[in-house]
């Protein structure tokens, strides 16, 4: 499993500066940054990092371009729906989900029962940009991509404004700093986040 820890020694020379008290998910479209800033997110904070779409992969030992054609979509999502609640069960982290995750009300009602869901909004030429010259999103494998990402972002923005919290992410912002945008977000969350 993909996960980034604090080792002993990185602990005695630098003593956790945070405690996380509840796990955050992150969502948003596909291209948003969910397991880029996730990850950086992990490591200034010094807890695990996971992410469905890897967890799901190595499960099945397949990409999930090969899991979405040879069991297809609903299959994806049911094993989505699996991984992200036995993620939620175990010590606080930051947890990535895919892009269509947060659209399952029982996703949705089981990130707010056990985790802090963090939106990552991105613009639509912003996520083209990300997206465009990878082949790994079986969803934008159609004839017209970038109407395909319009329509779902569309149909999806209205759900990830559910979320708990929101991170707009520009095209000034790297990884890191839109890591510490989120870091910035939840110091005012003392019931997720505690900085020591
Ligand atoms: N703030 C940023 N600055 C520069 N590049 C970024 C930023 N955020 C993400 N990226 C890059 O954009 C691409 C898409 O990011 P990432 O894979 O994290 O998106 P995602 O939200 O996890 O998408 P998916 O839903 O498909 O898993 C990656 O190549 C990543 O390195
Ligand atoms: O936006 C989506 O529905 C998806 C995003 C990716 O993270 C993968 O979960 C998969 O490609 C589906
Ligand atoms: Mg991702």
């Amino acid at each position: 499993m993909s996960e980034i820890q604090q080792s002993p020694a990185d602990t005695a020379q630098n003593p956790p500066r945070y405690h996380l008290k509840k796990t955050v998910v992150m969502v948003g479209m596909m291209g948003a940054g969910k397991t880029a800033v996730g990850r950086a997110l992990a490591t200034k904070l010094g807890v695990p990092f996971v992410d469905s779409d890897h967890e799901i992969e190595a499960a099945a030992n397949l990409t999930v371009p090969e899991i979405f054609e040879r069991d297809g979509e609903a299959f994806f999502r049911k094993r989505e729906t699996e991984v992200i609640s036995r993620l939620l069960d175990k010590a606080p982290g930051i947890l990535s989900t895919g892009g269509g995750a947060f659209l399952a009300e029982a996703n949705r009602d089981n990130i707010s029962a056990r985790g802090l869901s963090v939106w990552l909004d991105a613009d639509l030429d912003l996520l083209w940009n990300r997206v465009r010259y990878k082949t790994s999103r079986p969803l934008l494998r159609t004839a017209n991509p970038r109407g395909t990402l319009t329509e779902l972002f569309e149909k999806r923005v209205p759900i990830y404004r559910l979320a708990d919290m929101t991170v707009v992410s520009t095209p000034a912002l790297s990884i890191d700093a839109m890591a510490q945008r989120v870091v910035d977000a939840l110091a005012d969350r003392p019931d997720v986040l505690e900085v020591l």
